[in-house]
């Protein structure tokens, strides 16, 4: 049987890169691999574990079908290695950073992945973006302006899991690892 699909979404600065580092060991027990992602950020400001490359080599990626799944979003090209797609056959489990504006998209290729939104309250959302500082001023409110879009749009029809980080790390992180082992893993505990 194929392996299960994990979509996590939510705003940029909601802690998406912060609780997949939390759960990353917790999850490989579990057989949940996280994809590293390909990204046209500049390594030096890449801020996750991602491979930094130019444009044209990520279009050569992915004309060469080297992608699993791809995206552009605040300027940027993202892509899910197709070796996503190998490991699913062999049952395992994977995990991926995704996105809200690609979701549908998603769902067109992968029907069965389990969306999981991160949120966190508006207030603090923008406080932890400009205290990580990766992005200039304008670009912290072209994304919290993004934010609006999706406020907008009719849901999907299927569960969405909604999991807040509004508060301590720690703490959505075990809410999001007990959620996998029912949901994703529930033959194994
Ligand atoms: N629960 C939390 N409490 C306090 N700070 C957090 C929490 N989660 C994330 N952060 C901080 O907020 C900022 C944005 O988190 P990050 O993981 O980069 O978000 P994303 O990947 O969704 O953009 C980072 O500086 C991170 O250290
Ligand atoms: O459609 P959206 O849900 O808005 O998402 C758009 C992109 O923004 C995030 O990436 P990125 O790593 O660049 O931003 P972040 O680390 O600040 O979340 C997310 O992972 C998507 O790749």
């Amino acid at each position: 049987m194929d392996g299960k699909l994990i979509y996590l979404m939510g705003p940029s600065g909601s802690g998406k890169d912060s609780l997949i580092e939390a759960v990353r060991e917790r999850l490989r027990l579990l057989d949940c691999e996280v994809m590293r992602r390909v990204i046209t950020r500049s390594a030096e400001s890449v801020g996750e574990d991602a491979l930094s490359v130019t444009p044209e080599e990520f279009d050569r990626r992915r004309r060469a079908g080297e992608f699993s799944l791809s995206w552009q979003a605040n300027g940027l090209s993202y892509g899910i290695p197709a070796e996503m797609d190998q490991r699913l056959k062999t049952g395992r489990h994977v995990l991926v950073n995704g996105s809200r504006a690609n979701l549908r998209q998603a769902l067109e290729d992968y029907p069965t992945l389990l969306p999981v939104l991160l949120t966190v309250r508006e207030e603090v959302l923008r406080e932890r973006l400009l205290k990580r500082g990766r992005e200039t001023l304008e670009q912290i409110n072209a994304r919290l302006a993004r934010n609006a879009l999706f406020h907008e749009r009719r849901s999907i029809s299927r569960p969405v899991f909604q999991l807040d980080n509004s508060g301590e790390l720690a703490v959505a992180a075990d809410h999001f690892v007990e959620w996998v082992k029912l949901n994703v893993v529930p033959d194994q505990i």
